[in-house]
């Protein structure tokens, strides 16, 4: 038995309509700010993405473009400046950073209440001791996508995470944790990682190694929600051409899973969507609205 794909696009499509119902439904209009600087190509891609998405659900985008040669205290001034204004509900800046620049100090710099990526340390404390706030969405994704597959009750399910990046692992295991799972992060030092994976009801490689995760590290029947987007040399569809791949090896890894999510078209589109949601309920929170129920 071959397991079944979980399609990341169309879970993706779901919540961001969900979101534009629920901006609909608000008194005003929520505005993302999304902050990049240089010009890494991929992260250009991703910010188009953002702010297309965030106009399709009807919010305000604004997009701030500084050089690649912007200083820190740049940076940490333009988000000061977005802090302080009121028009704007969320501040994402895009990572990673040219390098030279410390990403932790840039990120400490968001107010927690604008923080839509969920990364500031109020919000990693918020996160750990259970309280409201805004969760880093491609961790939040892969929670929705496994309970996409497996239905809303996870509580039981022993999730291994392989990485425990501040970025994926560690708020994902959290996020695990906190839908009663039981969790283990493994990483590079794990002893014995394969038989470790082999526990897992619910697999949740992220370690930017393409291909890692062999059909043998996979429990039958499980599920394995595969984080990685590694970029890898495809000779077979011409000279200098490239295709994306998982931490998971997809062909080994798909006969013996229950549910498993492709790249592209698993993990990575639910980054944004999550985004979405999370500047709608910053808005909410930051102007005394109540959520929209359609949430
Ligand atoms: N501030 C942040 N920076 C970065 C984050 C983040 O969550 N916050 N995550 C990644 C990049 N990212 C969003 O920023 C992102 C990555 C991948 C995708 C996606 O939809 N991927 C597609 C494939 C796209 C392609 O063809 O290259 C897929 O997997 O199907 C969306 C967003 C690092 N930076």
């Amino acid at each position: 038995m071959s397991a079944q794909r979980i399609d990341g696009t169309g879970v993706a499509a779901q919540v961001r309509a969900k979101v534009a119902k629920a901006v609909k439904a608000l008194p005003g209009q929520p505005a993302l700010a999304v902050v990049l600087v240089g010009e890494d190509p991929a992260s250009q891609v991703y910010v188009r993405s953002k702010v297309r998405l965030t106009e399709e659900a009807g919010m305000v985008s604004v997009h701030h473009q500084l050089p690649a040669t912007a200083t820190q205290a740049e940076v940490e001034d333009l988000i000061a400046r977005l802090n302080a204004d009121d028009t704007i509900d969320g501040i994402l800046l895009q990572l990673p950073l040219p390098k030279g620049l410390d990403e932790h100090s840039a990120i400490e710099c968001i107010d927690p209440d604008k923080d839509v990526d969920g990364l500031t340390e109020v919000s990693a404390g918020r996160l750990t001791l259970g309280k409201p706030g805004l969760r880093p969405c491609t961790p939040n994704g892969c929670v929705i996508l496994a309970k996409s597959a497996l239905g809303a009750d996870l509580s039981g399910r022993h999730v291994v995470v392989i990485g425990r990046s501040i970025l994926v692992g560690k708020p994902a295991a959290l996020l695990f944790l906190a839908e009663n799972c039981t969790v283990t992060i493994a990483h590079s030092r794990t002893a014995d990682l394969p038989a470790v994976c082999r526990t897992a009801d619910i697999l949740v490689p992220a370690v930017g190694r393409p291909n890692m995760v062999k059909g043998d590290w996979v429990k039958p029947g499980a599920t394995l929600i595969d984080v990685g987007i590694n970029r890898i040399p495809a000779s077979e569809k011409g000279e200098g051409k490239t295709r994306l791949v998982g931490d998971a090896d997809f062909a080994d890894c798909e006969p013996v899973a229950g549910h498993i999510t492709p790249v592209p078209g698993g993990v990575g589109p639910m980054t944004i969507a999550c985004l979405l949601r999370n500047t709608v309920l910053a808005a909410c929170t930051r102007r005394g609205w109540s959520v929209p129920e359609s949430l």
